[in-house]
């Protein structure tokens, strides 16, 4: 079939091929053009966009945070970052000019730097340290800091920072989020920031969204701070308290989002019960001096930047962190009853006994379903619960029999605690790697346990709680990286105060998209993108295919098997061999299957002969929740300028169209999918905008949820209570 030609089609089982690029205006790259050069180091106005509108003031959302609001304060007040030089348009040029400035001071110290040895440039980073621990302005010690790190990073690493990432660099310290396209160095271009904030002594933090890539991100970058005489820590999600405060002791420390939350929230509850005691003896005449030898982790909030700023920022900021207090005391009767609505949830039917709300997601029963409830049989321990509680548990049964499956949203593993115990571990929707440790709220979590018949871990009440926006507004330096900011812009910008920028490519973006493709069922495209995967394969070309869960990478792994094509799969379950396979996947004829493990923080490297027969293919099989999600797996191919190409593939029965339009709708949309005649662009047209929808939703909890965090805050101070721990004081 001709890429380029639209045809129309009435068969569901059928490709569609649209005739021109569908979808996101963001997923079309432009052909290479064969006048570009390299960016001049001096961006221009086109290639580095404008903020967006001016900064609103940010509005007082909690007043406890008066920490917060210093912080905020104290990033307004840098001149640097002064939010009202952000309110005219007119006010960016100047900056740019600023920045280009900059970057040749960085350039100027070039020559030099490359003829001193080792010992001096440590010297030279020492001198540095002094000068801005005796309060010289960092902006002063920009350019030689900026031209240090690039030359560590050239003898140590072999990457010299090129010019566009040290201007990126620079945004960073004035704490913008960048936009840098995937596969540009976002690891390396985190080194200047870090270490010019490092120098005021008071640690700089890089959150990112899994302890993998802490992990690879700070052992990959460690030998340029070990010449400049930084020190670097990473923490773990296993990591114990002392590990974390001698990590958090480190000049720099690498570490999730997460555990970041959750060490501010562990501190937070340890001063208080020290505080507690301390008072108590006071009162008991004992004197005021106590040491109970457990001290804090974190040593304050100074300069944070979030890689993979709108995953951590805008999607991880849906659910709040929340540490869990003691064990219910009505336990057992909650565990009965979570066992009890999983035996009986496959016993009502959608529509007659209950239904679902297209726009909320929510689940209820009907008049019928209710009455059903009532008349089935139950043990005396569940005969205590109240009606009201056996219809939520028996519509959060319907709706994880439904929505959660096993190897698509989590895995059924030997507990690492008691191998002999099995335990159900998320799959993380974004990564694609199993998220230890962390479970699903509101009793999902339980409910999905009961349902696979894995012991029911207890639902604990709450003991601290903080958002994701309240973290990260603690810190009076913020700035982010990402490679798909531009969507999310106003929402970081309104929430964090952070505006965004992009920066151009350091070479020119050579990715080709190849039409995407519509089908009538699952089935008929994945025979079809197995017929894809063997015509490419057959050039020589590496292949990768992105599946949207574990399941249907093995069913793809099957169809690959029939035509005879040797093939790698890589999921959640093949977590030992990943580095291998994705050392390899780069290579001539390589075809390897992946979740969306393959996306941020896999560089797959083609081999030599590759990039002269067009590098890599990727094809995308399914639309995920977050447009983003996509772009990180096409970013795997046409890295730094190679070749490569990418190809979308869709089916009405993907989920995404569900998700978006709601079951009742979507079903009629099937229809119409199906015998439509009209134009495949519209087809396409569809599922993105569905794409939107879910989005949207996502951008609705995360509002809602602030509201109420901004209401349950008030109320706690009002009350005289630390708005971050629910009990008592
Ligand atoms: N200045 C440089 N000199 C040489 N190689 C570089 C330089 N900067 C980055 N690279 C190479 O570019 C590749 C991609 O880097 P990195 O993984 O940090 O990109 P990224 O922007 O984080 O991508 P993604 O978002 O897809 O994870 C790596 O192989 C890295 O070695």
């Amino acid at each position: 079939m001709s890429e380029s030609s639209a045809r129309e089609t009435t068969n569901p089982n059928e490709s569609v091929e649209s005739g021109t690029q569908v979808g996101d205006s963001a997923y079309q790259q432009p052909e290479p053009d064969p006048n570009w050069s390299p960016p001049d180091p001096v961006l221009s106005e086109a290639t580095l966009l404008d903020p967006l509108a001016p900064n609103e003031p940010l509005e007082e959302a909690d007043a406890d945070a008066a920490a917060t609001k210093q912080a905020v304060a104290r990033r307004s007040s840098d001149p640097s970052a002064n939010k009202k030089k952000w309110t005219k348009a007119s006010n960016w040029r100047p900056r740019m000019v600023r920045w280009q400035r900059q970057l040749a001071r960085v350039n100027a110290f070039e020559d030099t730097l490359q003829s001193e040895d080792d010992v001096t440039l440590r010297k030279r980073s020492l001198a540095l340290r002094y000068r801005a621990m005796a309060g010289e302005k960092l902006g002063e010690l920009l350019p030689e800091a900026y031209a240090l790190c690039r030359e560590a990073g050239r003898r140590s690493l072999s990457m010299r920072h090129y010019d566009v990432q040290i201007l990126g660099g620079i945004a960073l310290f004035e704490g913008h989020i960048t936009e840098m396209q995937t596969g540009e160095g976002k690891t390396l271009t985190a080194t200047l920031p870090l270490y010019l904030h490092s120098l005021v002594g008071k640690g700089a933090h890089l959150a990112t969204v899994n302890d993998y890539l802490a992990k690879r991100d700070a052992e990959w970058m460690m030998p340029l701070f070990e010449m400049l005489g930084v020190s670097v820590g990473i923490i773990q999600t296993e990591d114990d308290q002392g590990g974390r405060r001698k990590s958090y002791g480190a000049a720099i420390t690498y570490g999730t989002a997460k555990e970041f939350g959750f060490d501010f929230l562990r501190d937070r509850l340890l001063l208080r019960a020290q505080n507690r005691m301390q008072t108590e003896m006071l009162g008991s005449g004992e004197g005021g001096f106590s040491d109970s030898g457990d001290q804090v982790v974190m040593r304050g909030m100074h300069f944070c930047l979030v890689d993979e700023a709108d995953s951590i920022l805008i999607d991880e900021a849906r659910t709040p962190l929340i540490i869990g207090s003691i064990e219910d005391t009505v336990r057992d009767q909650i565990i009965e009853t979570y066992k009890w609505a999983a035996d009986n949830a496959p016993l009502f039917e959608i529509d007659e006994h209950f239904e679902i709300d297209d726009e909320t997601k929510r689940y209820e029963l009907t008049a019928r379903g209710r009455s059903k409830v009532r008349a089935l049989p139950k043990s005396d321990l569940v005969r205590t619960m109240g009606l009201v509680d056996m219809y939520e548990y028996i519509e959060r049964s319907i709706k994880t029999h439904r929505e959660f499956l096993l190897d698509r949203q989590y895995v059924i593993r030997p507990s690492e605690k008691d191998p002999n115990v099995d335990e159900i571990v998320i799959v993380d929707e974004f990564t694609g790697r199993l998220a230890e440790g962390r479970k699903w709220r509101d009793g999902i979590h339980q409910s999905i346990e009961a349902k696979e018949g894995v012991e029911i871990s207890v639902p604990t009440g709450q003991a601290a709680r903080i958002t994701v926006q309240d973290l990260f507004l603690r810190y009076p330096h913020l700035a982010g990286m990402t490679g798909t900011a531009a969507t999310s812009a106003g929402e970081l910008r309104k929430i964090y105060r952070t505006p965004v920028v992009r920066v151009p490519t350091n070479r020119p973006p050579q990715r080709v998209q190849l039409p995407s493709r519509v089908f009538g069922t699952l089935n008929s495209k994945f025979e079809a993108i197995a017929k894809e995967v063997e015509e490419i394969h057959a050039t020589g070309r590496p292949v990768l295919v992105g599946t949207r869960s574990i399941d249907k990478s093995v069913l793809l792994s099957k169809l690959l098997d029939d035509l005879g094509i040797e093939h790698e799969v890589l999921n959640a379950n093949n977590v030992e061999r990943e580095a291998d396979i994705v050392a390899d996947a780069g290579g001539q004829g390589k075809v390897t299957v992946a979740t969306n493990m393959a996306g941020r923080g896999t560089d797959i490297k083609l081999s030599n002969d590759v990039e002269q027969i067009g590098g890599m293919h990727v094809i995308c099989t399914e639309l995920h929740d977050a447009a983003r999600i996509d772009r990180q797996l096409i970013g795997r191919c046409g890295r730094q300028g190679d070749r490569g190409s990418y190809r979308q593939y869709l089916s009405l029965d993907d989920d995404i169209l569900k998700g978006g339009y709601g079951a009742i709708k979507y079903e009629k949309l099937k229809k119409r999918g199906e015998a439509t005649s009209g134009s495949v662009d519209r087809l396409a047209a569809m599922f993105h905008k569905a794409q939107r929808k879910v989005e949207r939703r996502h951008f609705r909890d995360r509002m809602v949820l602030m509201h109420h965090e901004k209401e349950r805050k008030k109320m706690q101070r009002e009350i005289g209570q630390d708005p971050y721990l629910d009990t008592p004081d």
